[in-house]
């Protein structure tokens, strides 16, 4: 597989810069590179023609007139990073995802395909290609599983459209593999799904949370060879046993990479060729900090050497994925992502180079992208949806049945488990959670089926007034909040604005984060997205809400792949079983 095509003139034209017959089109001279083949850092010359390294050694490049000579002393090279695991869909979306990752030095990216998964393929694929002609190099994933209740295969995840997602050139890898209940219960569409995979030469990616060791053993028995799961060290060990790559993760949910390389330290556990690091996917507020550079920097802060650091953010996954002959290195043939450091312990680089091209610095992009046409698009419209309904204040109260109430309990941002409660009923009939501040409701509406779900929810936030989002992992939309009359508010606003999520409180907007793409991201470039984002945690957590990160929250209240109660459509269902708790009523 080409990571980049090449002609054959630009193909001769390397042999002739390596043998110094032709000038090189750049010249890095004076850094200290890491050659990650061998864990070395040495003062060599680098020459580039065209998009690719043609030569890395101790001889001068013979130059001319249009040589771009990049003088580089005191400076350190290190290849472009791949982040392994990218979810380019947390409010940013992957073009600006691409854009930011640039700047800051990751010029591979591998990334999920399930938003997009909404549209019709020949725009799924449209999307792969455009983003094929953006300076970073992205590939996706393509899920076997939506990651939300159903009850039988359908499009695009049946056989047919698994097929056409995996022999996509774009593709690299099937997964991430999020229903494993469904593997257990033998679902043919999955085995089919794995097998597919391997069949057609890529990856399948796992996704193994608090595995046991029989667990991971059938997983690799499949042919699963990766998971992003590990949360201590002996999780880690695990997995490189049955043959895994184990990827250390550090993101806004999991930032576990401090304790991963603290483990590993103490338990004496070597560096392995078979572990990448990971931001999975991390909602905007950390992308503040940077991509896959600061995911090094926690690496390495946590005690890893840098050189191991770079290794797992760039030879690693470029091994995994069979795609080292052209990237995840500095050595000649591969594509010129070669980003200069002031120091070796200091990731973020100064100047990225991304295809023989000086791209950022400092931070900031240098080059054109790819700027997609989004009107091209069928994301489903919010708005057009709720078209023939009209919002009910109604929704949002929960009749007294004489019963206890349904209570979701979040134990962190995303795991949930359900009790009961006895709650007050006030004067007109509806349960009351006027004597406890960390109550709310919880209010799933699926405009399709028009469904309605309701629970009770304990740890969203304090005294919460009226909250909507159309940002759900199963696309329906979810209201939370204590005043019914701002809940309505809210998910009006939220209508008018074709998706997003907005605060009402007092009769009052007190935040508009409009998310016009499907209800889930925005066209905006990352920084906007990282300062919206800010608002709404920053707001969330003025409310008391004290868990990691309560954009996940939003995300994965619906998404079925999570223990131990989720709220679908159907109603509240317990993951393990698949048993419907509570029914769904019809609005
Ligand atoms: N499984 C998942 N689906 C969507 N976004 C994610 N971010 C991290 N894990 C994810």
């Amino acid at each position: 597989m080409r990571v980049r095509s090449i002609d054959e003139a630009a193909h001769r034209k390397l042999l002739r810069v390596a043998r110094r017959e032709e000038p090189a089109d750049m010249w890095i001279r004076g850094a200290k590179v890491l050659h990650v083949y061998t864990k070395e850092w040495r003062e060599v010359h680098i020459a580039v023609s065209g998009e690719r390294i043609a030569y890395v050694g101790e001889k001068e490049p013979v130059t001319c007139e249009g040589t771009t000579i990049v003088e580089a002393d005191g400076k350190c090279a290190v290849p472009g990073y791949i982040e392994p695991h990218a979810h380019p869909f947390q409010w940013y979306n992957p073009f600006t995802m691409a854009d930011f990752a640039l700047a800051r030095g990751t010029t591979t990216l591998i990334s999920d395909s399930l938003m997009l998964m909404t549209l019709p393929f020949a725009q799924v694929a449209d999307i792969m290609e455009k983003l094929a002609e953006h300076p970073v190099k992205q590939f996706f994933w393509a899920r076997l599983d939506p990651q939300m209740r159903r009850t039988m295969a359908s499009p695009p995840f049946d056989r047919e459209g698994i097929d056409r997602m995996l022999e996509h050139p774009r593709v690299i890898q099937g997964g991430e593999l999020t229903d494993w209940q469904g593997v257990l219960a033998e679902d043919e569409t999955l085995l089919y799904g794995i097998k597919r995979a391997l069949d057609v030469g890529k990856r399948m990616e796992g996704h193994h949370p608090g595995a046991s060791v029989q667990t991971l053993n059938a997983a690799a028995a499949l042919g699963i060879t990766a998971c992003h799961e590990s949360i201590t060290a002996e999780d880690v060990l695990e997995r490189l046993r049955v043959g895994m790559y184990a990827t250390l993760r550090h993101s806004s949910i999991r930032p576990d990479l401090p304790t991963l390389v603290q483990g590993l330290l103490e338990a004496g556990i070597p560096w392995s060729s078979r572990m990448m690091l990971t931001s999975d996917g991390s909602t905007p507020p950390m992308y503040r900090h940077g991509l896959m550079d600061y995911t090094i920097r926690v690496a390495i802060e946590a005690g890893m050497p840098p050189v191991e650091a770079y290794v797992m953010a760039s030879l690693n996954p470029a091994v995994y994925y069979g795609i080292d002959s052209e990237v995840g290195g500095i050595a000649p043939g591969r594509l010129a992502d070669i980003l200069l450091l002031t120091q070796p312990g200091e990731p973020t680089p100064e100047a990225v180079i991304a295809n023989g091209q000086l791209s950022g610095k400092d931070g900031k992009l240098l080059v054109p992208t790819v700027q997609p046409v989004w009107t091209d698009y069928d994301f489903p419209s919010v708005s057009r949806e709720m078209k023939e309904m009209q919002v009910k204040t109604e929704w949002f109260r929960m009749k007294d049945k004489g019963v206890p109430v349904p209570v979701i309990c979040m134990l962190n941002a995303v795991i949930t488990k359900m009790e009961q409660a006895s709650l007050p009923v006030d004067t007109q009939g509806y349960v009351s959670l006027e004597n406890d501040p960390e109550l709310a409701l919880l209010c799933l509406i699926n405009p399709v089926q028009k469904r309605l779900t309701r629970a009770v929810v304990r740890g969203y936030g304090r005294d919460l007034k009226g909250l909507a989002s159309t940002y759900t992992a199963s696309s329906d939309w979810l209201v939370i909040g204590r005043c019914a009359q701002s809940m309505a508010q809210a998910l009006q606003r939220v209508m008018e604005m074709d998706g997003g999520v907005a605060m009402y409180e007092k009769g009052k907007a007190v935040l508009e984060c409009p998310l016009p793409l499907g209800g889930k991201f925005s066209p905006a470039p990352m920084e906007e997205v990282i300062d919206m984002a800010e608002r709404f945690t920053g707001l969330i957590r003025e409310k008391g809400h004290d868990h990691l990160d309560p954009l996940y929250s939003l995300l994965f209240f619906t998404a079925t792949h999570l223990p131990y109660v989720r709220i679908t459509a159907e109603g509240i269902v317990e993951v393990k079983s698949g048993k419907i708790l509570v029914p769904s009523e019809f609005l």
